[in-house]
């Protein structure tokens, strides 16, 4: 069921096919059906710049069907048609679909499958204009609403590709795919892509890493009271409060099958029913999911659903990673410099060239986040300058190089040679960061603690560090 109020043409001199198909669409939410049984005026119709699909019989009297086409294709060629013939053989639907026809519904057995037809035209004629609406972009040299890339700190031509695409897609009602390592900046963009949009409703990030489909179930639409035992208050749901607005989902690669097919349902339908309450509702929210993963991977091994991935990867942001854009170096330093000395309140260090090499020289797993770790880290432990040195705890696997300042011993606990209980810790957690590819998540398994236990951790550190 569809509520659409794009305009689906028809042209048939069958007149009570006409009124069939007329009603089928009307009772499947297309508000919007202009019918005709005259090939000549339909044509006039098109050619007006009217309608979004066509349906269109290929045997009419005065003007055949396939003539239609062609002129379609010449003048309107981002406009799907659909034809509908009689004649149902494999030869004539290979003829109009070599004249660029977008489906063919044989009568009478095919015009059940009308509804399925319309929405699938309707979605390729999203994508092609958007498609034309990017060309177009690329060939523009300034952004349209550069303040809304404001957070993102980069000189990169690729990342400004990406500036260029999202606003060339910034209307699209498609859920929005953002890939990319892990500290990359998929939750930066997606927020930029809300801001983007202008949207007046909220941005509500969830990460759903590990929910099965109840868990997924219940944070995305919520219940009421008294739903199931033990649901004592109303739980409004993420989906509504997002209305309006955007609904990130993060780290999607760690769903389970079962919470896959909530989502893709949530995605496809845009309807919902709260936990306890029949009503169906319906969500306007814009839907940004974001992974570290290989979804495709993921395919093959049989992990990610196939039709998931098929309807996430219609519009892809895809970020490069840190040691792809070695040039954004400088610039993030400056900036995670500035950001840590307004924090702490000191006037803000020199940053000796040495410093940069080393940055430079590291392969960051942890991407964009890591080196800000890494440059808060720096600048509480500076006395007035940045230099190699002041990284050697940090980055002490330098491809190619020893570690700055290093003597073939990687660590000095305090001038000691033993770790204090606190020191090991400390090591532990930051090994097992590295290891999960700074996902806290991952990490916070890897030790047997909880998430927000690993992160208590991780705070109060930076926060003895910054006394
Ligand atoms: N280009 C950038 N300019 C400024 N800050 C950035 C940039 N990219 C990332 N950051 C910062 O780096 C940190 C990590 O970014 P973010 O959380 O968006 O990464 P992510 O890809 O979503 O990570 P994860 O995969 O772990 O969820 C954030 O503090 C973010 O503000």
């Amino acid at each position: 069921m569809s509520d659409s109020n794009q305009t689906i043409i028809v042209i048939d001199d069958d007149k009570p096919i006409l009124v069939n198909l007329e009603m089928v669409l009307q009772s499947d939410g297309f508000n919007s059906v202009e019918t005709f049984s005259s090939g000549i005026e339909g044509l006039e119709y098109i050619q007006s710049g009217k309608g979004d699909v066509v349906l269109l019989d290929l045997n009419l009297p005065e003007i055949s069907g396939l003539e239609i086409l062609k002129t379609i294709k010449k003048e309107r060629p981002l406009l799907p048609v659909i034809i509908i013939t009689g004649q149902n053989d494999v030869a004539t639907a290979v003829e109009i679909m070599k004249n660029g026809a977008f489906d063919y519904l044989a009568k009478p057995n095919d015009i059940g499958r009308v509804t399925v037809s319309v929405q699938n035209a309707l979605r390729m004629g999203e994508l092609r204009s958007s498609f034309t609406l990017l060309k177009r972009q690329f060939f523009k040299d300034d952004l349209d609403r550069p303040e809304a890339f404001a957070s993102i700190i980069t000189e990169n031509p690729a990342m400004y590709r990406i500036f260029h695409y999202m606003e060339a897609i910034r209307h699209t009602s498609q859920p929005v795919l953002i890939t990319g390592e892990t500290g990359v900046g998929k939750e930066l963009f997606a927020r930029a892509f809300h801001t983007l949009c202008g949207c007046e409703g909220e941005f509500i990030p969830l990460d759903v890493s590990f929910h099965d489909n109840i868990m997924l179930t219940d944070a995305l639409f919520g219940h009421v009271k008294g739903a199931y035992t033990g649901a004592e208050d109303t739980r409004g749901g993420l989906v509504k409060a997002a209305k309006g607005g955007t609904l990130l989902l993060d780290e999607i690669g760690d769903l389970s099958l079962e919470a896959q097919s909530v989502l893709l349902r949530f995605i496809q339908e845009r309807e919902f029913r709260q936990g306890g309450d029949d009503r169906l509702q319906y969500s306007d929210a814009r839907i940004i999911l974001a992974t570290n993963r290989d979804l495709q991977a993921m395919v093959y091994e049989g992990k990610f659903r196939k039709d998931l991935y098929y309807r996430l990867e219609t519009h892809n942001i895809n970020i490069p990673p840190l040691r792809k854009r070695y040039g954004d170096i400088v610039l993030l330093t400056e900036h995670f410099v500035a950001l840590s000395c307004e924090d702490l309140s000191i006037p803000v260090p020199v940053i000796s060239p040495g410093f940069i090499k080393v940055l430079e020289s590291y392969s960051f797993p942890g991407n964009v986040r890591e080196l800000q770790n890494i440059i808060q880290h720096a600048v509480t432990m500076s006395a007035g300058e940045l230099s190699a040195e002041s990284l050697a705890d940090k980055i002490d696997q330098i491809p190619g190089e020893k570690a700055p300042g290093g003597d073939g011993k990687s660590i000095l606990f305090g001038g000691r040679d033993f770790p204090t209980l606190k020191e090991a810790e400390n090591l532990l957690v930051d090994e097992a960061l590295k290891k999960a590819d700074y996902h806290q998540g991952k990490a916070a398994e890897l030790l047997g603690i909880s998430r927000q236990a690993l992160n208590k951790r991780l705070r109060q550190r930076s926060e003895a560090l910054s006394e």
